[in-house]
């Protein structure tokens, strides 16, 4: 691990350990019992709709600010009126601009499947997302020791959420097992945020055929997704191509025209 995702992952660490102070790991557990049923992302993505995972996303640490004032109450429903399959919402505040208000505001105004997108290194955090009304996360190979990686998708499963594990590398391939849902396939270098869609194709030659496969990052043109479509890949995680136009549901909604 190195570079900015240890920068990320230290000031996370600080994060929650602040916010335990706050509200206690047996408060957190408290508030579980009443949560609705989660909704599957692994079977929208299965099903034949369009396989786009829309973003959330105001800002990031290769691009800066790319809407600051941006409005999830108005973004997100327009991307599930554009045929969204399922929804990513950026929950991280200091190097994304978000945070777990955003899925709390936007839960009860949208029915597809939502990802709690941040670094999750702690069981706490998965309290959080499913207490907001997430039904997935993203666990980050790169981010956690393997063992860790295990105990986080185990405890994922018993809040019933499901979890996407992002890999990078031919390295990271030993993390998957069978008990991970989808596996996402990051074509951006978090170390010098170069994106490499041929990343997604290297990588997925090496998985079994039968995996739920995520191409995430640097995907933006039509013609991408359906190559990655051609090679069976089932979802296709798009922020920025999105979310720096004045209109991101609209934008969303000829992307997707142009790949039917
Ligand atoms: O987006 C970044 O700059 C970034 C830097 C360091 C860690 C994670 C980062 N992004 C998180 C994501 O996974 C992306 O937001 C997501 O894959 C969508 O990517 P894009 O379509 O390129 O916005």
């Amino acid at each position: 691990m190195k570079d900015i995702l240890s920068e990320i992952i230290a000031n996370k660490r600080f994060e929650v350990d602040l916010q335990k102070q706050t509200i206690s790991l047996e408060q957190l557990q408290e508030g579980i019992g009443d949560i609705p049923m989660a909704r599957s992302m692994k079977q929208a993505l299965s099903s034949s709709s369009s396989g786009i995972i829309a973003e959330f996303k105001r800002r990031s640490p290769s691009k800066g600010w790319i809407k600051q004032e941006a409005c999830p109450k108005e973004i997100v429903p327009s991307y599930v009126a554009a045929g969204a399959s399922a929804l990513s919402i950026l929950t991280d505040e200091k190097f994304f601009g978000g945070s777990l208000k955003d899925i709390r505001t936007v839960r009860p105004l949208v029915d597809i499947p939502i990802l709690r997108k941040d670094f999750i290194i702690d069981e706490y955090q998965l309290y959080q997302a499913r207490i907001v009304g997430a039904d997935a996360v993203l666990l980050i190979a790169a981010a956690l020791e393997k063992d860790k990686c295990q105990q986080l998708t185990e405890q994922a499963h018993v809040l019933g959420l499901e979890v996407l594990l992002e890999i990078h590398s031919i390295e990271e391939l030993s993390y998957i097992n069978n008990e991970v849902d989808m596996v996402g396939i990051n074509n951006r270098n978090l170390g010098t945020f170069i994106t490499d869609i041929e990343n997604s194709f290297r990588l997925a030659r090496q998985l079994p055929q039968d995996t739920v496969l995520v191409s995430e990052s640097g995907i933006s043109k039509p013609e991408v997704v359906k190559r990655l479509q051609a090679y069976g890949f089932h979802g296709f995680l798009i922020g920025e191509t999105f979310m720096k136009t004045p209109q991101p549901g609209e934008t969303l909604q000829s992307f997707i025209q142009s790949i039917q």
